[in-house]
């Protein structure tokens, strides 16, 4: 029997240093992220999970005094260099962010709302475009029958279902969640978790979560962060069972953290 081939790498970043003015919140991370597959990026508080989302996006760049360096290379195109088109970048890189944050117009238009911004498409094409990211996201059968009304009316839990349908409509390659179910109940966590399973046969997906069950249940390989430093990467299963780094082994085993 053949050996499965590995996944290709979709982002590789390479000695990445991130800076807010003068103070460095992220040290010489060095890290893969498989594609079609879900990484898991752990940590306490402050340790730079969230900043390495907004590299991968390049949203620092929309704030004075913040900078990358270093390489994070995206189908051979280095995102963080200013030749990068920020706006091609975050149509190919999608992010979900903690609070459910649908925009204060309707279900179907805030699904048509980002497609419009990078594609032109016939109103039966676009209707076909939301009841597809809807399904997907397992919301279509719950809000069919009100696609007009107010998006800001839906649960907190469909609320967040309708944020990644919005996210996976505009057909990015990569998903970013930073605590997507942070805020959710557990039902709608469990639901937001099944979901990943699926989303993850078309994207590559990084999710920093505080919820280590939730990093051992959801994703291939987790990386855990400390202090600005990556100390260690493996798969879920290696992770949390055995794990290479004394630190690494007490922040799992909740000795701080
Ligand atoms: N806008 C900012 N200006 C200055 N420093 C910042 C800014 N945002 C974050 N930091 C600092 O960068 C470091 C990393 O923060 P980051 O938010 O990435 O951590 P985190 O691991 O995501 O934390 P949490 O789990 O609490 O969300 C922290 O020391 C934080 O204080």
């Amino acid at each position: 029997m053949q050996a499965a081939a590995s996944p290709r790498t979709m982002i590789a970043i390479e000695n990445l240093d991130f800076f807010y003015g003068q103070s460095q919140a992220l040290k010489t991370i060095n890290l893969d992220f498989p594609e079609r597959q879900v990484t898991g990026m752990i940590g306490p508080s402050g340790c730079g999970k969230s900043t390495l989302l907004r590299v991968l996006n390049r949203m620092y760049d929309l704030y004075p005094g913040q900078r990358a360096t270093g390489s994070v290379m995206l189908d051979g195109e280095n995102i963080i260099d200013p030749s990068t088109d920020a706006n091609r970048l975050r149509s190919r890189v999608g992010m979900v962010f903690q609070k459910p944050t649908p925009f204060p117009m309707s279900i179907a238009d805030n699904i048509a709302f980002g497609v419009k911004l990078h594609e032109r498409l016939s109103r039966a094409d676009m209707n076909d475009r939301i009841e597809d990211a809807l399904r997907r996201v397992a919301l279509w059968d719950e809000v069919k029958d009100r696609l007009k009304s107010s998006a800001v009316a839906l649960s907190g839990g469909q609320q967040q279902r309708l944020c990644i349908a919005r996210t996976i409509a505009t057909r990015p390659e990569v998903i970013l969640l930073d605590e997507p179910t942070s805020a959710l109940d557990p039902i709608s966590t469990a639901r937001v978790e099944e979901l990943l399973d699926e989303l993850k046969r078309d994207f590559t997906i990084a999710i920093v979560t505080h919820n280590l069950q939730q990093a051992a249940r959801c994703a291939d390989q987790v990386a855990f962060f400390f202090m600005g430093e990556l100390v260690e990467v493996g798969s879920a299963g290696a992770m949390f069972t055995t794990p290479r780094q004394k630190r690494t082994q007490d922040y799992i085993t909740g000795r701080f953290g």
